[in-house]
């Protein structure tokens, strides 16, 4: 089933009266389980597509539709209780709240979302059970402020599957970490998808994109390659590293 089914998606800004074209008639599916990076030069794009997908951002033109339905056509709160309900967020500005504890945050998705009819007790717990799984419950009871930036992307990804989504959104998720840390953070979205949740993440990254099952390329606002990962097969990590790496290459990376 696709999860996401992107038709001929245009973008245009217009900053001071000046039109800029960011997204040309973008076309794509990504379909349920898999784990797609979204990769391409400096203002190529990239995260506006990842806005114009979840609905965050309004589109010029074209059709996006999760999971069969059209967002394009959805209300502002309907659109708020999906974004909410079946999508995560992993974004590099972390949108934690400051006057709340790690774990607080993490459970914040559940304790706003109507669909949830667990109790507070329930909730607390499956935050419990989320934050150990990512190896961060130590830090359960530390503000904001208090922990390292690997923790906290690790928090984040914690939040993001709080609601079960059906898809997480990661806007260069391991951008900010360093490469310990971002291999951590990697290896962690790649056991998530293993466990059946779909990925679609923004990166500059080779080595994490490599570990996707699919990466494409955009350049100019336009998808200009696919590339699809042997990453089922017995490849090592460095040679599937390498082969991607040239085929970004071919394509002017
Ligand atoms: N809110 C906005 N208003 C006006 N222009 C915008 C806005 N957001 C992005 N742009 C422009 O759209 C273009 C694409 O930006 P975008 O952030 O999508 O690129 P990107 O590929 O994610 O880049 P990077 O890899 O540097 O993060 C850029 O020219 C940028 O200036």
């Amino acid at each position: 089933m696709n999860i996401l089914e992107v038709k001929d998606l245009c973008k245009t800004y217009i900053v001071n009266k000046r039109q800029n074209n960011v997204l040309k008639n973008v076309n794509f599916t990504v379909s349920e389980g898999e784990m797609v990076a979204i990769m391409g030069p400096s203002g190529s794009g990239k995260s506006t597509l990842l806005y114009a997908v979840s609905g965050m951002d309004s589109i010029t033109a074209g059709e996006v539709e999760f999971c069969g339905k059209s967002i394009v056509k959805m209300g502002e709160k309907e659109l708020a209780d999906l974004r909410l309900d079946e999508m995560g967020f992993i974004f590099q500005q972390m949108y934690m709240l400051k006057n709340l504890t790690v774990l607080d945050n993490i459970i914040l998705p559940a304790v706003q979302s109507k669909k949830n009819t667990e109790t507070r007790k329930e909730t607390v717990l499956r935050g419990q059970d989320l934050m150990r799984k990512l190896g961060i419950i130590d830090i359960a009871d530390n503000d904001i402020n208090e922990v390292s930036g690997g923790q906290l992307q690790r928090a984040c990804i914690c939040r993001s599957m709080i609601n079960r989504p059906a898809i997480i959104l990661a806007d260069e998720p391991t951008g900010a970490l360093n490469r310990t840390a971002s291999n951590e953070v990697m290896e962690e979205l790649v056991k998530l998808n293993e466990e059946g949740t779909t990925i679609m993440m923004v990166t500059h990254d080779a080595k994490g994109a490599a570990k996707c099952s699919r990466v494409l390329y955009i350049v100019d606002g336009n998808i200009k390659g696919e590339y699809i990962s042997p990453r089922d097969l017995e490849i090592k990590e460095k040679d599937r590293e390498r082969m991607l790496n040239n085929w970004l290459l071919e394509l002017g990376w």
